[in-house]
């Protein structure tokens, strides 16, 4: 099954005037429901572009006509057990979030409301058909992708943790560990959960858009059908994402710049992901963003809707070039459709861990495309009668030849392929073929032989219990660090950011538990749990059996919950066993990076004085390198490392006060060049010498990280992520020669 995209072509706003409408809806031929998105060239109005999709919204197009005629067909499917996303796309102020979530009043409400009061109703009768045999159970995550970070949204943000949720890859699932799950049983319920959390998603005002909004965001919900002897899980994922936004025209602020920069970044992946699967290249980049990670495009199983939203006038005409060729090659990504198998209630249940693809799904490799649709995929056929090659899209001159172009775009959704024997054929007629007479399967989707006992050995039971463990507790640590999370410095940030980055590499080799497990035991050593810590690093032992290092940690926390505990029993001797231990210091970012002004004992905080080695600021010109602070805890054993020569400590961002203690003396150069980098404007950045349009966007990013700190001297400026010394050197270099100075 090939994912399904329509488009959506908004009204005029008030601001906008009929005659600079540009983009139209038509229907072909015989048809009565426009199909093809119209529009001219923006290089001669006389030409027109078209694209075919499987149904185009006028501007007149209300909520209910899109909701009936594109979702209400899908709620059977989930309740039959596959997994359904649907997702908005489009450029900023184009009406995704119109769309998704819509208005408060009954006619404006979107296709999220509806299709919980589709969710809801069906429930109701089903309970009410099978007489209370089959009892059906709603529940809902909802979580958002905010600069490439993580949040739940059912958390208010000031729980939020710096570095966001972890996501992972699970038995070939994309999980976001940690989040809340909201049993929610009836559709006013839902209403309260879902305006309370969209107050906490991020939204700001641009030029292009009062209510922008400035993350993608993911709303799970979670069917669970009970029978007395199974239990089946489905999962719908309605995906609102952040439109791509062109700055030249948004006029954005820093910040606004920082998140539109996060934003066109994931959804530029996004393009090479379905890019690459149109190219069926072997390597599809989703791992370069959390975004296209979760949402695993092509990868998930279940049936697929992208709305695709458009503007209608002159203004966004290139933006909506790019978004129409964006979706032209999404709507050629086949996606399997495969239900999730009930699983006898006797079985752990599933893990409480979101997926976007759902409970039981595995990740598959993707197979060519066999639907018909696509027009560049019979070329080389066509080559070889020596036909021309057809375009992805037609373009047209004032003379039309429509029959050319019916028969050039065929309807989508025919000639669906299915891999294994046992599912069903595809009715070409329908939208997503039915499902057959529910039977009793393995747990392993992937094995289709269906057998009237499960296939479950005591070792895959023992494995899935402890896997749900592990998982449960990871969540609860999660839960745990929430609470008060004071702000992170820059710099500790990063090595978390690092570490992440170290996990998502190692997630193939069975190893990334491991480095999970560190990961949230330095989070909650940061924040002073060093209970909590000790206990993620005693989850990590098992992994780095013999790490001399680990032990290290491990004792000097035990020595320091030890001393904390005495101290508390000496102070009080009533007092309960309750840990009250002191927090942590936490770097701040104005503050130099550096632990010596730490007045507690070592002997009871030898935890720290690790911990200062492992955060001392790197040498000047190799920033990068010094930040592989973890590697002791390599699975293969490194050549050992020269020792680092013992490097001027410098404070990171100092402060005025700083300054003036310590004054630095700075060339006119020098100064051009710090406050180029402290205007934050990334074109100037940009321009400097040696960075490029990526590493400009790091500079910008640090700096936003920093609020109203200033960069203000050289090493300070090395020492910002992906900068280093000799990026300094160029970029003053640059300078010297760019803008004149002779010093
Ligand atoms: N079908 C529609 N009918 C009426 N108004 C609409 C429609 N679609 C969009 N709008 C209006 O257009 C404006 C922009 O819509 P919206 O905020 O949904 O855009 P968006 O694509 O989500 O933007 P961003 O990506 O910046 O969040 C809003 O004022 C919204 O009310």
């Amino acid at each position: 099954m090939s994912v399904r995209v329509v488009a959506r072509i908004r009204p005029l706003l008030k601001n906008e005037l009929d005659k600079d409408t540009i983009v139209t809806a038509e229907a072909i031929e015989s048809e009565t429901q426009p199909t093809v998105v119209r529009l001219p060239s923006p290089k001669n109005d006389a030409e027109s572009f078209s694209f075919q999709f499987s149904s185009v919204y006028e501007q007149d197009a209300t909520q209910q006509q899109l909701f009936d005629a594109e979702i209400s067909p899908t709620v059977k499917h989930l309740f039959n057990g596959f997994d359904l996303s649907i997702f908005a796309h489009g450029c900023t102020g184009t009406g995704k979030t119109h769309t998704m979530r819509g208005g408060k009043s009954l006619a404006d409400r979107g296709v999220i409301p509806r299709l919980l009061s589709a969710i809801y109703r069906r429930c109701k009768k089903i309970e009410k058909d099978s007489a209370g045999a089959t009892q059906v159970e709603v529940a809902l995550e909802y979580f958002e992708i905010y600069c490439d970070r993580v949040y739940d949204l059912f958390e208010p943000p000031e729980k939020r943790t710096p570095s966001g949720l972890p996501i992972r890859d699970n038995h070939g699932k994309t999980v976001v560990v940690g989040l809340t799950e909201k049993p929610c049983s009836t559709l006013k319920e839902f209403e309260q959960l879902y305006d309370q959390a969209n107050m906490n998603r991020s939204t700001s005002a641009t030029k292009l858009n009062a209510h922008s909004s400035r993350s993608h965001a993911v709303l799970c919900v979670k069917i669970t059908q009970t029978t007395e002897t199974t239990v089946q899980i489905s999962r719908a994922s309605c995906i609102d994402l952040a439109g791509s936004e062109d700055n030249r025209r948004t006029d954005n602020n820093k910040e606004r710049l920082v998140e539109s920069s996060a934003i066109n970044k994931s959804l530029f992946v996004l393009a090479q992901c379905v890019e690459a699967m149109n190219k069926k290249q072997s390597r599809i980049p989703y791992r370069e963003s959390k975004m296209t990670r979760i949402l695993s495009l092509g990868q998930n199983k279940g049936l697929t809707v992208m709305i695709l939203n458009l503007a209608p006038t002159r203004a966004y005409h290139l933006d909506t070039i790019s978004s129409l060729n964006f979706a032209s090659r999404t709507k050629k990504i086949e996606v399997a459709e495969v239900e999730n198998d009930p699983v006898l209630r006797t079985m752990a249940k599933p893990l409480a861990t979101s997926s976007i693809g759902g409970a039981n799904i595995t990740r598959q490799p993707l197979r060519p495309i066999a639907a018909a649709h696509n027009a560049n995929i019979q070329e080389p056929e066509r080559q070889k009668k020596g036909e021309k090659p057809v375009k992805a899209f037609s373009v047209y001159s004032d003379s039309r030849k429509s029959a050319t172009r019916v028969s050039n775009l065929p309807s989508q959704n025919q000639g669906v392929r299915r891999t294994e024997g046992t599912k069903r054929a595809a009715e070409p007629s329908s939208t997503f073929a039915s499902r057959p007479a529910k039977t009793y399967r393995t747990t392993d989707s992937t094995s289709r032989i269906r057998t009237v006992e499960p296939a479950m050995t005591k070792a895959s039971i023992e494995a899935l219990i402890a896997q749900r463990i592990e998982e449960k507790l990871a969540e609860k640590a999660l839960q745990d660090v929430g609470a008060a999370a004071p702000a992170l410095s820059a710099e500790l940030q990063k090595r978390l950011d690092d570490l992440e980055h170290r996990i998502d590499a190692k997630d193939d080799d069975g190893k990334s538990q491991g480095l999970q497990f560190l990961l949230m035991a330095k989070q909650h050593s940061i924040r002073g749990e060093d209970a909590s810590a000790l206990r993620m690093y005693r989850l990590a032992q098992p992994f780095f059996p013999g790490n001399a290092k680990l032990e290290v940690k491990m004792r000097a926390l035990e020595d320091k919950i030890r001393a904390s505990k005495e101290d508390t029993v000496t102070k009080d001797v009533s007092a309960p066993t309750i840990l009250t231990l002191p927090p942590a210091p936490v770097s701040n970012l104005m503050a130099p990076i550096k632990t010596e002004k730490v007045s507690k004992p070592k002997a009871v905080y030898r935890d720290q004085s690790d911990n200062e080695d492992e955060f001392a600021p790197p040498p000047e010109s190799d920033h990068d390198a010094s930040y592989a602070s973890d590697d002791c805890f390599q699975y293969k054993p490194k050549a050992a490392r020269k020792p680092k020569k013992a490097t001027k400590k410098l404070p990171i961002f100092r402060d005025e006060a700083d300054i003036s203690l310590n004054p630095v003396e700075q060339t006119p150069r020098t100064k051009h060049l710090l406050s180029i980098i402290n205007s934050r404007d990334i074109n100037q950045i940009k321009a400097l010498k040696g960075v490029g349009a990526k590493k400009a966007d790091g500079i910008v990013n640090c700096l936003v990280e920093m609020d109203d700190a200033e960069v203000l001297d050289l090493e300070s400026l090395a020492m910002l992520k992906g900068v280093g010394g000799k990026t300094v050197e160029n970029m003053r270099m640059g300078l010297s020669i760019s803008v004149g100075y002779d010093f």
